[in-house]
């Protein structure tokens, strides 16, 4: 494959752009390192690149993108926004209409504010727990990311743990201190901190489905146990929806889950592929927020006229009826792909799929928390990305990442697919 004008590219950006790249997570250096891939075009499925390269694209813009790229119900709401003007810094009806839609899908939030990133509406809503409760202390678990505030980024995985820096530098150490970080899916180790620090935390964190050390259920009876003990210790449940929301059935993790968290965040999707995030809860939680009350939160963009309408194509797009079985079908067709390629050519490894949402790690243990993913074998996932880029199949550069299978993907991608992984295998095995 001819990768020249990348490569060029990545020569030029790394001189102006720190890294070359505007996100850590989009640099190939856990894979192996040199140019990613600079695309030029994307459509329905697919990504071109500036070596006119073809892809099939599995990263979706790391989440945002279900309905793949440049869906033409989107399209025309940008179109739409952009001919009545881009931004107002005033109210518009687009945002009243999309917050109902969001309460309507998602029942445990009675208020809702937007903001322009999933990093804004998780740092936002550390800062209600806190109000609320008059507590500062927090807890979240190993692995899981919540952006890029100071607060999470202690034991933060994607990016961070894919780069080598879960504890980022210039974090205050005082910051620091105020996270507790327990192991996902470990209820003793949960409810031991819970007995020593319960009382004086503000809020637990939570990705109710982990999405970033690969896709992770929770075990069965977990999420009760961290509910139960939140409620004994007056300690608020925040969900992080940024990546579960609208991804698994038309709402929440927490519907499917069956769980009311007092706050949740949300992001990626809820853009439909513009910059957004959003939170929400209870009323009396959410009635700290200024003007209502004493947690400042602002943003000049928030709830600007263009994410708001792109979001509420995007949403009308899902919540047509077959949606979300679709992407499942698909999913599972990709799956069973990949399972029957790694066992013809005797390839190790464990593939978590929650419906179109999948991730494979080369371990021949149950990845059901963030060590066991550290331990999945990363160079391994590095030989097989290169193997799948050089046969035109995209993912994300990381063994932490998930793929995401889009509406816009169809049986024969998922077969072309499954063909490369076979080759990659093949190669690999040898
Ligand atoms: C669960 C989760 N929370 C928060 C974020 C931060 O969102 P953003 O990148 O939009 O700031 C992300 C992804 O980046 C995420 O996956
Ligand atoms: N896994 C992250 C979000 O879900 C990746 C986004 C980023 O770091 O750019």
């Amino acid at each position: 494959m001819n990768r020249t004008q990348s490569e060029k590219l990545h020569n030029e950006a790394v001189t102006h752009i720190v890294g070359g790249v505007n996100s850590p997570s989009r640099s190939y250096k856990a894979v192996g390192g040199g140019a990613p891939t600079v695309m030029a075009k994307a459509q329905g499925a697919y990504f071109y690149d500036v070596d006119g390269n073809k892809y099939i694209d599995y990263l979706a813009a790391y989440g945002p993108i279900i309905t793949g790229h440049a869906h033409p119900h989107i399209t025309q709401a940008l179109t739409t926004a952009a001919q009545n003007g881009l931004l107002y810094g005033t109210p518009t009806e687009h945002e009243i209409k999309f917050a109902k839609m969001l309460k309507e899908a998602i029942p445990s939030m009675d208020k809702v504010r937007f903001t322009n990133s999933g990093t804004e509406a998780v740092m936002t809503t550390i800062r209600v727990a806190r109000a609320y409760t008059g507590r500062i202390k927090m807890l979240k678990f190993a692995g899981c990311y919540h952006g890029h505030s100071d607060l999470v980024l202690v034991a933060a995985g994607s990016g961070p743990a894919t780069l080598g820096t879960p504890d980022s530098a210039g974090v205050p150490k005082s910051i620091a201190e105020e996270v507790i970080t327990v192991p996902f899916n470990d209820p003793e180790r949960f409810i031991e901190a819970m007995d020593k620090w319960g009382d004086e935390l503000a809020g637990i964190l939570v990705e109710p489905i982990v999405g970033n050390f690969g896709m992770v259920e929770p075990n069965p009876g977990f999420l009760e146990v961290v509910h139960t003990h939140a409620k004994k210790h007056g300690t608020l449940v925040i969900y992080d929806e940024v990546i579960t929301a609208f991804r698994f059935h038309y709402g929440a993790a927490s519907t499917l889950l069956g769980f009311e968290p007092d706050l949740t965040a949300l992001g990626k999707i809820i853009g439909g592929g513009l910059p957004i995030g959003a939170y929400g809860g209870k009323k009396e939680v959410m009635e700290q927020v200024a003007p209502n009350g004493p947690a400042y939160q602002a943003g000049t963009m928030a709830g600007n006229p263009a994410s708001i309408q792109t979001g509420i194509a995007c949403l009308e797009v899902l919540r047509a009826p077959g949606v979300y079985e679709e992407l499942d079908r698909l999913g599972k067709l990709l799956e069973d792909g990949i399972l029957a390629a790694a066992k013809q050519h005797q390839i190790t490894i464990t593939v978590n799929r929650i419906r179109g949402a999948l991730s494979i790690y080369f371990t021949d243990e149950k990845v059901e928390n963030y060590e066991q993913a550290e331990a999945s074998d990363g160079e391994q996932f590095a030989h097989f990305f290169r193997l799948m880029l050089e046969q035109g199949i995209n993912l994300a550069p990381s063994k932490y990442e998930a793929w995401f299978v889009t509406t816009a993907h169809t049986e024969q991608d998922i077969e072309e697919t499954v063909k490369a992984v076979n080759h990659a295998f093949e190669k690999m095995a040898q």
